[in-house]
């Protein structure tokens, strides 16, 4: 083989999809197994802070056969499962790679979180961040290192745009600058041609992953954010080690 060419992969693609409280994280996922579960091997692994509510809603859904979905139990700070120490994520991915090898696609929910949680490349080859249309048409315009630099950024439950009113072409090109460029998507789970589009780019990520095309980006640390306690809680940030301790 020529120097310099990285070799086709035989591992799955490990798909992250982080976004907000409530975007349609755990929906979407259900949407793309139900639209692609006839031509990709798919599992799935979803992150909730103290159930595994997200993984039951999947099983529930019937959309893949419920042992190819399984719940990993972040604890209160659930971003740092998916960036600062994603051990137990990565163990539960490779589990479900060698339980029903050889997968295609292993999609990683992370819990419901703040505007700016992303993954670590440690643990996922690419990732989509997901905001909705009912959190205003501002927030693509407000940045941070999802929407800024996630592989793909979907809008989505633009069924709902008229009722919130949001002017959805202005939220995409807002998104769309704001990622100077970067893939956008609308998305609404009642509207087919919206799928195949998100069909479409699974499709060619899987692909570029298969033939050696695409390299992991990290979208960078999310932004200093506020936890409650019962002390009132404390503000920290992720640029720091893993392990450091939380600023209060
Ligand atoms: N109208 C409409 N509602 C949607 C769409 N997608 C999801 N929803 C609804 O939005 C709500 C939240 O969806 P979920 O998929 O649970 O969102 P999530 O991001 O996984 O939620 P957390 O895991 O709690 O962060 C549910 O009531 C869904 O039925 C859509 O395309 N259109």
């Amino acid at each position: 083989m020529p120097e310099n060419t990285t070799p086709p992969s035989t591992r799955s693609l490990r798909l992250g999809v982080a976004g907000p409280v409530g975007t349609g994280k755990s929906s979407l996922i259900a949407t793309v197994c139900r639209a692609m579960s006839q031509e990709l091997n798919i599992g799935v692994i979803t992150n909730d802070i103290y159930t595994d509510e997200d993984a039951r809603f999947l099983r529930s859904a019937g959309v893949l056969p419920a042992e190819r979905i399984r719940a990993v139990e972040t604890g209160a700070c659930p971003h740092t499962a998916i960036r600062d120490d994603v051990t137990t994520n990565l163990l539960a991915v490779e589990d479900l790679e060698a339980d029903f090898a050889p997968l295609d696609l292993v999609l990683v929910e992370s819990g419901g979180d703040n505007l700016t949680a992303t993954f670590s490349p440690a643990l996922v080859d690419a990732q989509i961040f997901v905001l909705d249309v009912a959190g205003g048409g501002d927030v693509a315009r407000k940045g941070g290192p999802g929407i800024a630099r996630a592989d793909l950024l979907v809008i989505n439950k633009i069924d709902l745009a008229p009722h919130v009113d949001v002017d959805v072409e202005q939220m995409v090109a807002d998104a769309t600058a704001a990622r100077e460029g970067g893939p956008v998507l609308a998305l609404s789970r009642k509207r087919q041609e919206t799928i195949d589009e998100l069909s479409t780019w699974i499709r060619w990520m899987v692909a570029q992953h298969r033939d050696g095309a695409h390299t992991p980006q990290d979208p960078g640390p999310m932004a200093p954010h506020f936890h409650a306690d019962e002390e009132g809680g404390y503000i920290h940030s992720h640029d720091e080690a893993p392990g450091a301790l939380h600023q209060h």
